[in-house]
């Protein structure tokens, strides 16, 4: 991607240090930066939180984050460089006059401030405005919002219009950590890159796509916040509706971060609207019960810790989704998504159209379809499934399905795969939006999940159970099979 401001030395402060996101990805992520040499030497990086920590302090909590999801163990060089680079700040997030301690942490004039806001969204206003009232913002600023963004269309306004109320939207980043996969990246090149798909993207070569993002994991501790959301807000809203954009965009200009979101955001209002009068026929969700996971017994959805027995929260969730535009009509896109699902799966599978007639053996009533499979994890790669002829001196002409199958681990084996985070985090050290969403992406995307639940609340749909351990209900599979297709998996 092409970044919008030469490498600059930053204050990259990350708000909520403590949590579990900061622990798990942010943390480790910064620190793979470093041990690739990829963070400006000038960068600072000053945790907050609501704790009366010493530097020291911060400096274990961080070690000790970094020993825990670091799997290769951390680099003592590495560590001491990282190290070096830490300061801490303690901020009670909902003062605003509590910020003006931040002052002494950073350095306006000789550095950009960038504010990862790993926090609760309700929170993000009070952020945003604490950093005013300390005179700690310029125009270089900037501010790293996490995902989901609201609730719903009218609650993301909200929280939009308190960030905008002092960040442009070109000092704003709002993260959906697929577009930092190494694969979805990959998705650009591959449609952009390779004239046999180019020429054959459309509908008049595709049949249908199906997106399928499925977990192993369940709620691990966040009932709490994903009871709130369900598999609808977490995962469709941002992660597979952008992944879908990028399948389904026409060319962008220029890899520039304008004009890439611009062809986005165009699919996504193409999107046509579920209603009421069709919501049953394209749309499924589901909730786990009690199940067995490679051999073990696992709980269901409402004997989580921290569980409430009535709730009607979706954990799985199955579309159909209709773009109305030129390239994609009549095109179906199914998505698919759930926790507790068989086993850890994102892929895109797009299905071409079958021939015509079929001039080969009868032992094929029809040849079967080409399929294009992208990995997105794990076993990340590209498969594309094509009809050979079996080798041999018989008349026949026998065929049989085979695979172009290309592992990135194996072909790309001297490169490391960087997790999402590391690419985002250096985009916005970098001053890249690309691959950070605009804000009218998020909300067309909202409006088009407010209307399903909509719709769900108008015919009275509740989810169907599923045994944890499968791959959702039953009517997953029908919502494919009422269009002569099925599920790749
Ligand atoms: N965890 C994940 O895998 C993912 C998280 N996200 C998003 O990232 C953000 C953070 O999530 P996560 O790390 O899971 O949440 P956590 O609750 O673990 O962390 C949030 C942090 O914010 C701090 N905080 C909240 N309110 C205040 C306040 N008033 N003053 C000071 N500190 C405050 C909390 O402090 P304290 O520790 O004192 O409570 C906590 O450390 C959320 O927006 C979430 O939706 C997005 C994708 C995945
Ligand atoms: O944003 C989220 O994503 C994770 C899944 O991310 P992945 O990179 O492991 O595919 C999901 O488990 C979590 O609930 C959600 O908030």
């Amino acid at each position: 991607m092409v970044a919008e401001s030469k490498a600059r030395p930053c204050d990259f402060v990350l708000f909520g240090t403590k949590g579990d996101l900061a622990r798990r990805k942010l943390l480790p992520a910064l620190y793979q930066l470093e041990k690739a040499d990829l963070i400006h030497p000038d960068t600072r990086i000053v945790g907050v939180a609501r704790y009366e920590y010493t530097l020291n302090d911060y400096v274990e909590l961080v070690e000790d984050a970094l020993d825990t999801f670091v799997k290769e163990g951390i680099d003592q060089k590495v560590w001491n460089r990282f190290k070096a680079r830490l300061d801490y700040c303690m901020v009670n997030m909902r003062e605003a006059e509590d910020y003006k301690k931040l002052a002494a942490h950073v350095d306006l004039e000789n550095r950009v401030m960038v504010n990862y806001m790993s926090t609760p969204p309700s929170i993000f206003g009070d952020i945003c405005e604490g950093l005013f009232t300390a005179g700690l913002i310029n125009d270089e600023t900037r501010v790293v919002l996490e995902k989901p963004i609201g609730h719903d269309l009218a609650s993301s306004a909200v929280i939009n219009d308190q960030v905008a109320k002092y960040f442009k939207e070109e000092q704003t980043y709002r993260i959906d950590h697929y577009l930092g996969k190494e694969t979805v990246l990959n998705l650009l090149a591959l449609r952009f890159a390779n004239a046999i798909f180019t020429s054959n993207w459309d509908n008049k070569s595709i049949d249908h796509v199906q997106i399928t993002v499925a977990e192993e994991v369940g709620i691990e501790g966040r009932w709490g916040y994903f009871d709130d959301a369900g598999q609808m807000r977490d995962m469709v809203q941002n992660h597979l509706l952008q992944v879908l954009s990028l399948v389904a965009m026409n060319p962008p200009v220029s890899l520039h971060a304008d004009d890439v979101r611009h062809e986005k955001v165009r699919v996504i209002k193409c999107l046509r609207p579920i209603t009421a009068e069709n919501v049953e026929e394209k749309t499924v969700r589901g909730q786990y019960v009690a199940g067995q996971m490679n051999g073990q017994d696992v709980p269901g959805y409402l004997e989580e810790d921290g569980a409430n027995t009535e709730s009607s929260t979706e954990s799985f969730v199955a579309l159909r989704c209709d773009i109305d535009n030129w390239r994609w009509a009549g095109v179906p896109f199914y998505l698919r998504t759930g926790k507790r699902m068989p086993s850890k799966l994102t892929e895109i599978v797009v299905h071409f159209k079958s021939l015509p007639h079929n001039i080969f053996n009868e032992e094929y009533e029809r040849v079967p379809d080409n399929k294009l499979i992208i990995r997105l994890q794990p076993h990340e790669g590209v498969e594309v499934h094509v009809m050979n002829k079996v080798p041999g001196l018989d008349e026949s002409m026998k065929l049989q399905k085979t695979k172009l199958d290309l592992s990135f681990s194996e072909t790309f084996s001297h490169a490391r795969i960087a997790d999402a985070y590391e690419r985002l985090l250096l985009e916005a050290l970098l001053g890249n939006q690309s691959l950070f969403v605009r804000r009218d992406e998020v909300e067309a995307a909202w409006k088009y999940v407010d209307g399903i639940f909509a719709a769900w609340d108008k015919v009275g749909d509740k989810p169907q159970p599923y045994a944890a351990g499968s791959w959702g209900p039953d009517a997953s599979f029908d919502l494919l099979s009422k269009d002569g297709r099925q599920w790749d998996k």
